[in-house]
């Protein structure tokens, strides 16, 4: 599973503007799309025809990050659009364990986030199930919000987690990661890392994607 690894660079994307860039850049080969619902979030962003439409032009691996209520009935509609990995929040799913055996049986690699509130430990029962851990490294809704810095233990916590159990997981984070603080956060066991303002708010957004995987990789 861990054939992406050891980083990767996703560039997340939640607005028309951002996606328009995106297309600009479709040689990206891994691409985070965020759903928001104004209901789990304050935000509203895109659904399945809009990651449908989209996904004609990525040219690689497209991850959903489901911030919405009730994602159960939206399993299907995103894997007909496309998904490759589908992730879902641990505080807006009943039975958070179904659900994820729900996104595999799709044929789906599966998903699971957690909020800047939510401990690791919730993960325990669920390892078995996941393939990838996303770390929150703000409270969902914006783009552009500062990065918290406990996240790091919670990611050291999650690769702890995966060595103890023998899983190769892909670890995420998302949330006001840039240029300045990408190392640290590769460091404590991330691989796979999420960022938005910080590409798509650049000058030369290219070049920012280059500077990044340079510093994931070093
Ligand atoms: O999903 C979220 C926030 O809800 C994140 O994906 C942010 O949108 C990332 O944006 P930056 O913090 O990198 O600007």
């Amino acid at each position: 599973m861990n054939a992406l690894a050891p980083s990767i660079l996703s560039a997340d994307f939640a607005a028309l503007g951002e996606a328009v860039k995106l297309v600009e850049h479709a040689g990206a080969p891994y691409i985070h799309v965020d759903v928001m619902d104004g209901h789990f979030v304050p935000n509203i962003t895109i659904g399945a025809p809009v990651a449908a439409a989209l996904r004609k032009h990525i040219n690689g691996i497209m991850d959903v990050h489901l911030m919405i209520e009730n994602p159960d009935a939206y399993l299907e509609d995103f894997k007909a659009a496309g998904a490759d990995i589908l992730t879902v929040h641990y505080e807006s799913t009943k039975h958070i364990h179904r659900t994820l055996q729900a996104i595999r049986k799709l044929g789906m690699k599966s998903g699971l986030a957690l909020n800047p509130g939510t401990p690791v430990e919730v993960l325990e029962c669920l390892i078995d199930e996941v393939d990838m851990v996303l770390i929150m490294s703000v409270n969902p809704g914006f783009g552009g919000q500062s990065f918290i810095p406990y996240a790091l233990e919670k990611v050291k916590q999650v690769k702890a987690l995966g060595e103890r159990t023998g899983r190769d997981l892909l670890i995420q984070v998302d949330g006001g990661v840039g240029l300045q603080n990408v190392q640290e956060v590769v460091n404590a066991g991330a691989n796979v890392i999420v960022a938005g303002s910080a590409v798509f708010g650049a000058q030369d957004v290219s070049a920012t994607v280059q500077e990044f995987m340079k510093l994931m990789n070093e």
